[in-house]
């Protein structure tokens, strides 16, 4: 299933935070959305995953999500949003009990999402027992139960030290090799959004704009932090952002 945006805008009391935003998210391709703070990164995931209605432009689903799929647009979030009275599998289940499913479906669910993402041996621990990797990919694991069409990921790794970070990365390029999710990763960090874009949507500061689309072509699994094609993609995307990166960030210092 493609996820299809054309011409999205959108403004909160008066002030525009996104403008004439189209883009398509082709099936089994990841999508990084990099921008400054405040640009309207998470507006416009929320858009694209129909939790806020845009005031201009539109998003459509195009082609059938896959048959197993229970939701078609599921996020993850940045502070990972566990239930903390529930396991490790009582949070996976979740989203499973607002659909019609057998017992032994849920748990076969529930099962293969914990193995995806390496935690099978933790589906009794409570997520205060966790480190923040493990939260995550408990978070990661209860999204991918749902089997869902596109992925909506805001910022997911930003509440992470970078060594975890590297590992989260190198489990979601495992991820994406062996089941091919398509998903719309939100960062504001040119190195995740190379290692883990298809493409790389390059978004101007407030109010957020198109300023470049960048391909990067060098497969998912034989991407290395040093290595010239990512070097490149990661020049190249520098010089489009460090200006208005500086720029962010003096208006959020002076308001
Ligand atoms: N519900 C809301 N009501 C009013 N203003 C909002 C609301 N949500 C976001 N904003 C404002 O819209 C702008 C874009 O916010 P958004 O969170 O989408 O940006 P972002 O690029 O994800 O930022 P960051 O990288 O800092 O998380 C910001 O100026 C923010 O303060």
């Amino acid at each position: 299933m493609d996820l299809i945006a054309t011409g999205l805008g959108h403004a909160y009391d008066g002030l525009t935070v996104l403008d004439d935003i189209s883009l398509t998210v082709a099936s089994g391709e990841i999508v990084a959305l990099l921008g400054p703070s405040g640009c309207g990164k998470s507006t416009l995931l929320r858009m694209l995953g129909g939790l806020e209605r845009p005031v201009t432009g539109r998003v459509e689903m195009r082609g059938a999500p896959p048959a197993a799929s229970l939701n078609p647009l599921t996020y993850v979030f940045q502070d990972f949003a566990l239930v903390p009275w529930r396991t490790v599998a009582g949070n996976v289940a979740l989203p499973l009990e607002h659909h019609r499913l057998g017992a032994a479906e849920r748990a076969r669910r529930v099962a293969e999402a914990l193995a995806r993402v390496g935690l099978s041996d933790f589906a009794s621990a409570y997520p205060r027992q966790l480190s923040g990797g493990m939260k995550q990919r408990t978070a990661i694991a209860r999204a991918f139960a749902v089997e869902p069409a596109v992925l909506l990921m805001d910022e997911p790794l930003s509440a992470l030290d970078a060594q975890t970070r590297d590992l989260l990365i190198e489990d979601l390029v495992r991820l994406w090799t062996e089941t091919r999710f398509t998903a719309v990763y939100v960062t504001h960090n040119v190195a995740e959004a190379v290692r883990l874009g298809h493409r790389v949507v390059v978004l101007s500061r407030r109010p957020g704009r198109i300023r470049a689309v960048v391909e990067i072509a060098e497969p998912l699994d034989r991407r290395r932090e040093g290595s010239p094609a990512l070097g490149a993609a990661r020049e190249q995307i520098w010089e489009l952002v460090r200006g208005e990166a500086a720029a962010a960030d003096r208006e959020m210092v002076h308001g």
